[in-house]
């Protein structure tokens, strides 16, 4: 046997353009082929390939080695003429030109097909069409009544008279956030070395470094990511019981005594699987020249990372409010920014599109071993991750219900599996693994994580590159207890004071949220207004002089929306009964088409000319429902209609029935949680009421916006970062704002928006226009998520 040449390609090729027959019992990969090739001195070539079949395309990574029938002949020299030899050399050489030449043909081709490509419109609409399955597929799980419960902490009114405007966009200093140069140098080469590691050959084009996969024949075909992990990462430091004893009185917690099993998945099994592959995916990974310049490089640049969103909610799966909206979007729009995503989740219920990854963890919780399992389903470019647990199962409409101790246990259990998920549950057959990541943690259900993330790992010298940043999205939730709770979260001793707190409201007590805000490494909110509020005693809830104390690392970026699931023009709740679909092109047919069919559709007077405003919301406090409530006699003596949906306080919602039974043939109050619903008021209606007392953001006003509905709310928080007040005089604006949480207030802005919308229909129009012409989607937010989430990578 004698070795002919290292593997390449143009060999390869040359034995497919001379047609030799190709035998082998399976041709795939990994598999030993045999070349009929008698200009060879061997006669033949044998050569194993662990090569990638896809289409007509091979690529052959590993030593080819001639052998043949007389191979023992020809390694000894043999009688071999010179000049036989030299002719097949000369005709390799020729062979080798000619395929130099097509593979230039097929880089200038590539090169064509994508520059037209890229001047042909509509390119996403394969991808609206697959939204609205993914949309509709959501309708049963959501739609059912839900009621929610919080973890019970009480509300206060925010003082509108403290919103200084001049502090609205304050934000951290920017040397604060940035690495002195050096040891931002020092990190990116760090970054560098432990971002590829790996051989070319033995990295995917997609980043992925093959000797840590494992068998994943249940996920669907992975798109490629830019992302690369590092083995480093991908084969987390395994903390020895001494090193962490010195560190932590405690035990430390049995699942971090075991070896994470990332690097000893198995690629063989993995080899089998590849073959699976559409030759679109395959091609990727090969190494011909012109892919590169087929694929543009993501809008992240070198800042793309990996990125797990962790939360209690996530749309369309499970949703109670904002929060879930946020985490089944934004996650989308860092993605498409080319930043390797995923999104960590509870399974509170059995998704169509999620599988089993057949991984099995345990956890202890409060002295209890809990097994969970891992879902997995990709979609939109997003790795959606499912927690199951008994604990969890059967929530869909009862998320955060039960009692303190039940809701604390399982978010425990969910944060304790979730800051491990990058080692154990492979997406798309690859780990995340623990380098160039950083976890975006959410409310106060998950603000466990950056503290578990620094106890039980960073304390210890174990995932010290990966990052955390807490999000509020509401900051009047808090997860208080007696500080007795302390023995629930699992935590050595000297970690209890970063969870004490003491306020004139719930005196000495156990707070979550106080201890995640303190370990975070960035701290954000949702939008600039709340972002000054929350330093203040009123909008902070007892939480503003830790927010305060870590001013440097906290920022606000407002809320974007998504873009697909609530756009008038593709809403798939607007298919049916008599709904339609429109944009501004069609809005004076489509908007009152669709306010007629919800007239129709709530039993009220089909009339296209009475005004019709709507409330959505979480019935509570802070939404002013008991605000609307004191205006509806005012309301009801003008001629509108009136429709409100929502559900939490029993007594709110009493307030909903009353209303409706009083006015049956002006109000309506749909008391439930109904997904469907609240798109079609926000189609149907022109106006939508949000005197809320605090609003951190606010989403629906922003999708009113998207459909033309106009805004009446209480400026405050998000609400006055994104309502600008209409001014008929210059004809700008957005909608009307009152400037305090006052009945009369709400009625002063709602009468001139009432009076607009019947006296001034171009004023009404160019409101509308200019509602629906801004951009409010995810991706102006998301390239600030990314500036935090690097930061935060490049702090030590
Ligand atoms: N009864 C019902 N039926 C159907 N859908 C209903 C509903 N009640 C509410 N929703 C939906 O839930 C979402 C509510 O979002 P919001 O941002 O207005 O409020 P929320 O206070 O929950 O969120 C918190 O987090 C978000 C996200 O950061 C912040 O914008 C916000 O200010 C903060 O209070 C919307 O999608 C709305 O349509």
């Amino acid at each position: 046997m004698a070795s002919v040449a290292e593997s390449s390609f143009p060999l390869l090729c040359q034995i497919k353009t001379q047609r030799r027959v190709v035998t082998s019992s399976t041709l795939r990969n990994s598999s030993l082929v045999r070349v009929s090739y008698p200009e060879l001195p061997s006669g033949s070539l044998s050569f194993r390939c662990r090569s990638f079949v896809y289409g007509h395309r091979w690529k052959c990574v590993r030593r080819v080695e001639a052998t043949g029938s007389d191979s023992s002949e020809s390694a000894s020299g043999g009688d071999e003429p010179e000049d036989a030899l030299q002719a097949t050399i000369e005709k390799s050489k020729k062979v080798l030109a000619m395929q130099r030449n097509l593979l230039q043909q097929i880089a200038e081709r590539r090169k064509l097909v994508s520059s037209i490509k890229e001047s042909t419109p509509n390119l996403d609409d394969g991808k609206a069409s697959s939204k609205e399955e993914y949309g509709s597929s959501v309708i049963a799980n959501t739609d059912a009544t839900k009621k929610e419960t919080m973890d019970g902490d009480g509300n206060r009114s925010v003082s509108p008279s403290s919103y200084g405007k001049s502090s609205l966009n304050k934000e951290p200093e920017a040397k604060s956030l940035s690495p002195s140069t050096e040891s931002l140098k020092n990190s990116k080469q760090s970054s560098a070395s432990v971002t590829s590691p790996e051989k070319p050959s033995d990295v995917a084009a997609n980043g992925k470094p093959w000797s840590s996969v494992v068998a994943s024949s249940l996920d669907p075909p992975y798109k490629p990511s830019s992302v690369v992990t590092s083995p480093e990462k991908t084969s987390p430091e395994k903390p020895s019981k001494s090193r962490a004893g010195a560190f932590w009185s405690d035990p430390l917690p049995s699942y971090l005594t075991k070896a994470p099993e990332t690097s000893s998945m198995k690629t063989e099994e993995y080899v089998e699987t590849r073959e699976e592959k559409t030759p679109e995916v395959a091609s990727s990974e090969t190494n011909e020249p012109g892919k590169d310049e087929e694929k543009p490089p993501p809008l992240a640049g070198a800042n793309v990372m990996n990125v797990i969103l962790v939360a209690a909610e996530c749309a369309p799966f499970s949703k109670t409010g904002g929060l879930g909206d946020v985490a089944g979007a934004l996650p989308k729009a860092l993605a498409r920014r080319g930043h390797r995503v995923m999104v960590v989740v509870p399974r509170y219920a059995e998704y169509a599109e999620a599988k089993d990854l057949g991984v099995r963890k345990r956890y202890k919780v409060a002295g209890q071993d809990m097994e969970v399992m891992y879902f997995h389903a990709y979609i939109d470019g997003v790795d959606f991750v499912f927690i199951d647990s008994p604990v969890f199962r059967h929530l869909s409409n009862n998320i955060y219900g039960g009692n303190r101790l039940d809701i604390l246990k399982r978010m425990v259990l969910f944060c304790k599996a979730a800051v491990e998920v990058p080692w154990y549950v492979p997406c798309g057959g690859v780990c995340y693994g623990d380098g160039n990541l950083a976890f975006i943690a959410n409310d106060w259900h998950t603000a466990l994580l950056p503290v578990y993330l620094k106890a039980y790992y960073r304390d210890h010298g174990i995932m010290k590159y990966t990052r955390s940043v807490l999000v509020i999205h509401n900051i009047a939730h808090q997860g208080r207890g007696p500080v007795d709770d302390f023995s629930y979260v699992d935590l050595p001793n000297h970690y209890l004071d970063s969870f004490k707190l003491y306020d004139p409201v719930g005196g000495e007590h156990f707070n979550i949220f106080a201890a995640g805000l303190k370990a975070a490494d960035r701290v954000l909110t949702v939008s600039h207004g709340y972002s000054w509020e929350v330093k203040t005693l009123e909008g902070g809830w007892g939480l503003h002089n830790i927010i305060n104390e870590n001013d440097w690392k906290f920022r606000g970026i407002v809320n974007g929306i998504d873009t697909q699931e609530w756009n008038p023009k593709f809403d798939t709740y607007l298919h049916s009964d008599d709904y339609t679909n429109y944009s501004l092109e069609n809005l004076h047919i489509g908007k009152p088409q669709c306010k007629a069919a919800l007239q129709k559709e709530l039993g009220l007077p089909v009339r296209p000319d009475v005004p019709l405003i709507g409330f959505i919301g979480r019935l509570d406090h802070q939404k002013g429902v008991d605000l609307i409530a004191e205006a509806v006699p005012w309301m009801m003596s003008q001629d509108v209609q009136l429709v409100m949906l929502g559900s939490g306080r029993p007594d709110l919602e009493e307030v909903l029935r009353q209303m409706e039974h009083q006015y049956r043939d002006k109000a309506r109050g749909w008391v439930g949680f109904s997904v469907k619903t609240a798109h079609r008021i926000t189609a149907g209606a022109d106006i939508l009421l949000m005197p809320s007392r605090f609003e951190p953001c606010g989403l629906n006003q922003l999708y009113a916006m998207n459909y033309g509905t106009i805004p009446v709310v209480h400026a405050v928080g998000g609400l006055r970062d994104t309502v600008q007040q209409f001014d008929p005089y210059s004809e700008t604006g957005l909608g009307w704002t009152f400037d305090s949480a006052e009945a009369g207030k709400l009625i002063h802005a709602l009468g001139n928006c009432l009076l607009t919308y019947r006296e001034y229909k171009e004023s009404w129009e160019g409101l509308q226009r200019r509602g629906m012409t801004q951009d409010l989607s995810w991706d102006n937010a998301a390239e600030k998520y990314e500036e935090v989430l690097v930061a935060a990578k490049y702090h030590w």
